[in-house]
């Protein structure tokens, strides 16, 4: 070839340089374009939340439910449970069923009226409903669609003693004057008195959240009956304990994205770091605890709490003190194992390992401190810090600097707490008419504690205002 050129056969030498000048200007062109290109229009960093992985394995055809009524019981993780709720209703711009302060009425048996925007039976389309209140069918009926899917949650009664007794010391008259649980659990008759307000908090917690008497005498006949009634009202019946394997049987049931069930443990206790070995403090050891991760050997074993240690005996007489909810537990533990017998044990080992994997990815990338829950005064963001109540610190989360807005935004939306939550959720359903301040702000002023998380001094509901 060179030889040709050089003989000029194929023309003359300037043509030829003159063509590969050409040649290489159109080049560097070209290659500046492509960089230049990349720059300029290369789509925004895909956020975590919209990879494939925020799906997880294919329900198939079903629709996701999007009319749903969650009985939040008390300190049974039913606020994670709420998030959850809250999450998935805002991203779709769901109309939510919100108190008009903080709970439902509670104490007193839900009354539609206590809906904030409610305008008689069914007159306007409610989605979510899932603030603490006493349930009551009837008046929840006027309020939600008959395709409603009821669901809620319960915990062992031992550990939900521990929990409530941590959180609601200074709120229940029974528990204010023991000088621990242990005491209580010795001789709960000598401290506990029904007239007393507050004292549902002391005994048979579940079973008066399901709108039942908790103080009735126990028998087989009446807890038989009582269990009855929830099976009728509700579809699913989860178990603190086993987290994890709830929120997939709930995810099957609702038709909803792997990410819609995926969670931060919310309102956590401090443990100590003492107590539960290696694990201790924690907060993926204490879901793990909590989720009875050692196997079905432990199925109905509560998680230690260290700094309210209970004997064995002591433990014994709670479940007998609590003897209504220890029925309904074992109750509806035994039916929460019947599900996962249908529903195929492979198969909910494949996706509980999907979802921890998941929550672990979500962590790394959301969460200050490899994802461990802090005390509140240490978060930085004082809007996100969780409300305080009782003997011992209640955690929060801290935000990885620097993300970018979206991710940024479903990060906060995991971890702001529940009545920080509310009130953004009543700020966006109610612009014009929201009492409470701007959203930034709420959860910090005039938060009575009582009645399962927060209450801020409301002089129209005297049931919720005299608790703390
Ligand atoms: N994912 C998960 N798994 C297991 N346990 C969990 C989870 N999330 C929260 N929790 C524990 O639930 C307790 C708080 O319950 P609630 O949110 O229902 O409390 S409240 O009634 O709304 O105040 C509180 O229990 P204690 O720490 O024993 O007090 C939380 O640690």
């Amino acid at each position: 070839m060179l030889r040709l050129l050089v003989c000029g056969r194929l023309g003359p030498v300037w043509m030829w340089k003159a063509l590969l000048l050409f040649v290489a200007i159109g080049f560097a062109g070209q290659l500046l374009g492509v960089i230049f290109n990349k720059s300029s229009v290369q789509p925004a960093a895909r956020s975590i939340f919209s990879s494939p992985d925020a799906q997880g394995p294919s329900l198939g055809s079903c629709q996701p439910h999007m009319h749903m009524m969650f009985l939040k019981t008390h300190k049974t993780a039913s606020s994670t449970v709420l998030n959850m709720l809250y999450r998935f209703g805002e991203e779709r711009d769901l109309r939510f069923a919100l108190p008009l302060g903080y709970q439902l009425g509670y104490p007193l048996p839900f009354n539609a009226h206590r809906v904030k925007g409610y305008r008689g039976p069914r007159a306007v389309e409610f989605n979510i409903m899932g603030n603490h209140m006493r349930f009551n069918k009837p008046e929840v009926e006027k309020v939600m669609p008959a395709d409603t899917f009821y669901f809620s949650i319960v915990r062992d009664p031992v550990a939900l003693a521990e929990s409530s007794f941590a959180y609601y010391k200074e709120v229940a008259p029974a528990f204010r004057k023991a000088k621990g649980l242990g005491d209580f659990a010795d001789d709960p008759r000598k401290y506990y008195d029904p007239r007393l307000r507050n004292n549902h908090y002391a005994r048979n917690l579940l079973w008066f959240d399901f709108g039942m008497d908790h103080n009735a005498n126990f028998s087989v006949a009446l807890a038989q009956r009582g269990t009855a009634m929830i099976r009728r009202a509700f579809k699913l019946i989860l178990v603190s304990e086993y987290f994890d394997q709830s929120m997939i049987l709930l995810r099957h049931a609702l038709c909803w994205p792997l990410d819609a069930v995926v969670s931060f443990s919310l309102n956590a206790r401090q443990q100590k770091p003492s107590s539960v070995g290696g694990i201790g403090g924690s907060w993926v050891g204490k879901a793990a605890a909590a989720a009875g991760v050692g196997g079905r050997v432990g199925r109905l074993q509560a998680k230690s709490v260290p700094n309210l240690p209970l004997t064995e005996d002591q433990r014994e007489k709670l479940r007998q003190w609590n003897a209504l909810d220890w029925y309904l537990y074992k109750a509806f533990n035994k039916t929460f194992w019947e599900e996962i017998e249908k529903f195929g044990h492979a198969q909910m080992e494949q996706e509980v390992a999907l979802l921890r994997t998941r929550r672990d990815d979500l962590a790394r990338v959301c969460l200050r401190d490899g994802g461990k829950p802090v005390e509140a005064q240490r978060i930085r963001d004082r809007n996100i810090r969780p409300f305080q109540s009782g003997l011992v610190k209640i955690l929060g989360y801290e935000l990885h600097p620097g993300l970018d807005n979206a991710t940024r935004t479903a990060c906060l939306r995991m971890i702001r707490p529940e009545i920080q939550y509310k009130d953004v959720l009543d700020f966006k359903q109610f612009p014009r008419v929201a009492a409470a301040p701007a959203p930034a702000q709420a959860g910090q002023q005039g938060g009575v504690a009582a009645g399962g998380s927060f209450l801020r001094a409301d002089s129209s509901r005297t049931a919720e205002r005299a608790m703390g």
